[in-house]
C-alpha cells in the first residue's frame, strides 16, 4: 500500500474516534520518524500507538470533550508497560511503552463508547462519587460576610477533610493536630485506595509523588485514562475537569473553595462604612464601561478602566504590568521599614527587607456602586468562565492546569484562592510541617506593603491553598516567559492588605496549553516562606542556577 494511502487510513481510523486530522497529522509525522517509517508499528492494534501518542501529546481534546457529555463514558484503556510488552517497539519509544496484548480493546472501547453513552460505568462513577477532591462547604466566603471566620473544625467539610488528609491540620487555637488516617467510611475514597502512588516506572512519562507499590499497580491491570468531570462540584460557573491515568499521580487532596477564607488572625474587614462614596459609583447604572466619562472606579487605573468592553485587559495596562514585573525599575520596588518576613525569622533583630514589587492594582465596582452585576468593570468577581483542566505534567512538576479553549491576550483566567493567613501563621505552618511535602501553595499578598510604614502582623497577609483552594493551586511556575501574569484586584475592601490575586493571559494561549505564571522565586533564598524547588520550567530564561549547573 502506498504511503499516502496508509496516511489516509490512519487519519480515517482516528477520525472514527472523533479526532480531527489537524490533531492527528503532526503526531503521526513525529511517530513515523520515531518508528523509522515502520508502518506496522503504527497500524498494529487499530493504530494503538498513534492513539496513545495523541493522548500523550495533549491533543486529545476531541475525545475528552466527547467524554464530557455525561461523565459516564468508559475509561479509555491505556496499554501499560509490562513484562509482556512487545520487544519490537523501537527503542526510541521507551518513554511510551505499550502492552500490545490489549490491542483489540481500543477499537472495541471506542465503539462501545458511542453505544454506551448513557450507560453507567463503574470506573467513572467511582471517580465522581468517591473522589478525594472535596468540595468545600460554603464557609464564610470573603465578600459575602463582614467578618473573617476560620474554618469550623466541627463542620462536615472538615470531617471529610480529615478522612482524606494525612497532613497535620492546624487547629483554631494555633496548635497542630495530627489528622486521622484515611478511613473507609461513607465519604472515604475506597475506590481510590489502590490508585495512590505508582512507582517511577509507570508509563507515559508520568512521575509519582506518592508512595509506590508495584503490587497495587499489578493488581490494577492496564492503566486507564480517567476523568473527574468537575472538581469544583458545581461551585464554579463552568466545570473544572481533572484528567489522570490510574496508576499514575497521587490524586490531589484539598477542599475546593471558590472564595478566599480567612484562617484566623488575618485582618480582613469588609464593611460598607469603610468604602467611601468617592470610591464607588452609586450614580452609575448598568455598564460603567459605556459611560462617556469614566466613573470614580476608574480612578485607580489612571481615569480609564482596565478592561475593554469585550472583557479583556487593555493592551497598554497589560503591557505596563508585564514590563513592571519582568524588568522592575528601582521605583517599582519598595523596601519595608521592618519587613514582616524578616521579623518572623528574627523578631528582635530583623534583617533588612529584600524588597517587594509594587504592582498596579485594578479596582472593580462593587455593592456600593449603582451599576449592574453585568457591568464590564466586574470581571474577576464573576469568577471563572473559561474551560480549564487539571492534568499531570511532565518533567516532575506534578499536576498542572491547562486551558481547553483558546484564550485571547488579556483574558481573565482565574484568581488564586486559598486561606488568608498572616505571615506569622504561614511561618508557623511551614515550621511545624514535619513532612517534606513536595509541593507548597502559598503566595504573599505583598503588593502594597510599602505604603503604610510598619505593618502589624495581622495586616501582612498571604494566601495558602494547601488545604482550601481553587484550580489556581495547580498552576506551575515558569521563569519569565510564563503565559499568565498575576494582578492585584481590589473589590470589597479599600485597604490593600487584602486583595484578590487574579491571573490574566500575557498573550494568546492555545487550547491544551499548560497555564504558567512566574512565582518570582529567589531560588537562592532558602528561608523564604514560599519554598523554592528545583525548577524544571524548561524556559530559556530559567533562573534556577542549580538546575543550569546540573
Ligand atoms: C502551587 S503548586 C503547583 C501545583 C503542583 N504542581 C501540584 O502538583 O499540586 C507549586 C508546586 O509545584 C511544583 N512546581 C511548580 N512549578 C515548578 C517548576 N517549574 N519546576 C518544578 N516544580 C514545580 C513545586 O513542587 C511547587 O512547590
Amino acid at each position: 500500500m502506498a504511503t499516502g494511502e496508509k496516511f489516509a487510513n490512519a487519519l480515517r481510523a482516528m477520525g472514527q474516534l472523533g479526532i480531527s486530522s489537524k490533531v492527528v497529522e503532526p503526531v503521526l509525522e513525529r511517530l513515523l520518524q520515531v518508528c523509522e517509517g515502520k508502518w506496522e508499528h503504527i497500524e498494529a492494534g487499530n493504530y494503538q500507538l498513534l492513539a496513545e501518542a495523541i493522548f500523550e501529546d495533549g491533543g486529545e481534546g476531541d475525545i475528552k470533550n466527547d467524554l464530557d457529555d455525561d461523565g459516564t463514558e468508559p475509561p479509555l484503556k491505556k496499554l501499560h508497560l509490562g513484562h509482556d510488552r512487545d520487544s519490537s517497539v523501537p527503542s526510541k519509544m521507551e518513554g511510551q511503552k505499550y502492552n500490545l496484548d490489549h490491542q483489540d480493546n481500543k477499537s472495541n472501547l471506542y465503539s462501545q463508547r458511542k453505544q454506551k453513552r448513557h450507560q453507567k460505568n463503574l470506573d467513572l462513577s467511582n471517580v465522581s462519587s468517591a473522589d478525594p477532591i472535596q468540595s468545600s462547604e460554603r464557609i464564610s466566603d470573603v465578600g459575602r460576610t463582614t467578618q473573617a471566620i476560620k474554618p469550623s473544625t466541627s463542620s462536615h467539610a472538615m470531617e471529610n477533610y480529615m478522612a482524606f488528609n494525612t497532613h497535620e491540620m492546624p487547629k483554631s487555637n494555633g496548635e497542630k493536630k495530627a489528622a486521622n488516617k484515611p478511613s473507609v467510611g461513607a465519604q472515604a475514597p475506597v475506590a481510590f485506595s489502590g490508585l495512590q502512588g505508582p512507582s517511577e516506572s509507570s508509563n507515559a512519562g508520568f512521575r509519582s509523588h506518592g508512595t509506590g507499590d508495584s503490587r497495587q499497580q499489578a493488581a490494577l491491570g492496564p492503566t486507564q485514562l480517567r476523568r473527574v468531570k468537575d472538581i469544583s462540584k458545581g461551585l464554579e460557573n463552568v466545570p473544572i475537569s481533572l484528567i489522570y491515568e490510574s496508576n499514575s499521580e497521587t490524586l490531589p487532596r484539598f477542599f475546593y473553595a471558590r472564595n478566599n477564607v480567612a484562617y484566623q488572625s488575618a485582618y480582613v474587614h469588609v464593611s460598607y462604612a469603610r468604602i467611601s462614596d468617592e470610591d464607588s459609583c452609586s450614580g452609575c447604572v448598568k455598564n460603567c464601561l459605556l459611560r462617556q466619562v469614566p466613573c470614580a472606579c476608574a480612578r485607580e487605573t489612571g481615569g480609564e478602566f482596565a478592561y475593554t468592553p469585550q472583557g479583556l485587559l487593555k493592551e497598554d495596562f497589560l503591557e505596563t504590568c508585564i514590563s513592571m514585573s519582568q524588568n522592575p525599575a528601582e521605583k517599582h520596588l519598595f523596601y519595608c521599614e521592618v519587613c514582616p518576613l524578616e521579623r518572623n525569622k528574627n523578631e528582635s533583630k530583623p534583617e533588612p527587607c529584600k524588597g517587594h514589587l509594587l504592582r498596579k492594582f485594578i479596582k472593580e465596582c462593587w455593592t456600593k456602586c449603582g451599576c449592574s452585576l453585568r457591568c464590564g468593570n466586574r470581571i474577576v468577581q464573576r469568577g471563572i468562565t473559561r474551560r480549564l483542566e487539571v492534568f499531570v505534567t511532565r518533567g516532575g512538576k506534578g499536576w498542572g492546569l491547562r486551558t481547553l479553549e483558546e484564550l485571547p491576550k488579556g483574558s481573565f483566567v482565574c484568581e488564586y484562592v486559598g486561606e488568608i493567613l498572616t505571615n506569622t501563621e504561614l511561618y508557623e505552618r511551614n515550621a511545624s510541617s514535619k513532612s517534606n511535602e513536595r509541593h507548597t501553595y502559598p503566595v504573599l499578598l505583598d503588593s502594597d506593603w510599602g505604603s503604610e510604614g510598619i505593618l502589624k502582623d495581622e495586616e501582612a497577609l498571604c494566601l495558602d491553598a494547601t488545604f482550601y483552594g481553587n484550580c489556581a493551586r495547580f498552576i506551575n511556575h515558569r521563569c519569565q516567559d510564563a503565559n499568565l501574569i498575576e494582578i492585584p484586584v481590589q473589590i470589597e475592601t479599600p485597604d490593600r492588605h487584602y486583595y484578590h490575586l487574579a491571573f490574566f493571559t500575557k498573550r494568546v494561549v492555545n487550547a491544551m496549553e499548560e497555564l504558567t505564571w512566574d512565582y518570582a522565586i529567589d531560588f537562592d533564598d532558602e528561608d523564604h516562606p514560599v519554598k523554592a524547588f528545583e525548577c524544571t520550567c524548561g524556559s530559556e530564561f530559567c533562573r534556577d542556577k542549580r538546575r543550569k549547573a546540573g
